[in-house]
């Protein structure tokens, strides 16, 4: 289970003058282990901003996270070290996520080797597991990122958050870059993990219908506020907030 609450972050950038932006503003929400929040709202609104502090990348201004019930706001690296592993990011362009001069069997090893777990054989096994969770070929793993699909190399970034035995995912606008053959196949695959493992997921996204289909509840974001929140189905069938219509609006006759 993860929370967060009243959760705001303000950036500060210019040289000679400053101008300060409200990227993220007293936004709160739960997810129970196991369910699915969708993070919808158009680009600049915040959501990556609350994907970072909850990877502890970017710390908040104010507000809390809590991770099973632990408050991991503001704990240092060290203390932060065990929560870790159990929050794990799949990015929109898996190509810039993996080492384009190593072959993938070097980035699916990676973090385990950073976070000293198994030994190699134990690492390898590990590997051949996922992979054949994911449903990818063990011949990739001798090939460079330049060497596999999109959908593959998206396949890998999946395989590679869950080397750590991670409790929750958050899917940053995962299958945005792909084919949309591949994006089905992609989500479902997600789904299906979910079902296996137990996942926790927060996705980022703005395609209205994969959000219906895909979440149990959805938060909508305009200019770093949750400006509305529930159910899927209810949002996009009965949506209150006229930034909520205007958004489902506009993918509708997108
Ligand atoms: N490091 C930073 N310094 C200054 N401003 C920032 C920084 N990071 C984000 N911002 C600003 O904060 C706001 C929210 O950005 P954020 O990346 O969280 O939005 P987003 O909803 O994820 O957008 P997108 O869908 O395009 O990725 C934007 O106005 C952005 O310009």
């Amino acid at each position: 289970m993860i929370e967060v609450r009243g959760l705001t972050k303000t950036f500060t950038s210019g040289v000679f003058r400053k101008r300060t932006v409200r990227a993220v503003t007293d936004v709160s929400f739960s997810i129970p282990r196991g369910k699915t929040l969708g993070l919808a709202g158009d680009s600049g609104c915040g959501k990556s901003t609350i994907a970072r502090m909850l990877l502890k990348l970017t710390e908040p201004d104010s507000g809390e996270i809590l991770l099973d019930g632990d408050t991991i706001t503001h704990l240092t690296d060290k203390q932060f070290k065990p929560y870790r592993r159990k929050i794990q990011i799949v990015f929109q362009h898996p190509e810039s996520s993996l080492d384009p001069s190593k072959q993938i069997l070097y980035s699916l090893r990676e973090p385990m080797i950073i976070h000293g777990l198994y030994t190699k054989e134990e690492r390898l096994t590990k590997i051949q597991e996922l992979l054949h969770l994911v449903g990818v070929s063990e011949k990739l793993l001798t090939r460079y990122p330049h060497q596999i699909s999109g959908g593959e190399a998206q396949r890998i970034m999946i395989a590679r958050a869950l080397t750590l035995t991670p409790e929750i995912l958050i899917l940053d606008e995962p299958t945005s870059m792909l084919d949309v053959s591949i994006q089905a196949h992609i989500m479902t695959l997600l789904r299906d993990l979910q079902g296996r493992l137990g996942l926790t997921y927060l996705f980022i996204s703005h395609d209205v219908d994969v959000l219906t289909w895909f979440c149990d509840e959805i938060a909508v974001m305009s200019q770093g506020k949750i400006v509305e929140s529930g159910p899927a189905s209810e949002i996009v069938q009965h949506p209150q907030d006229a930034y909520t219509k205007r958004l489902i609006d506009s993918f509708q006759n997108w």
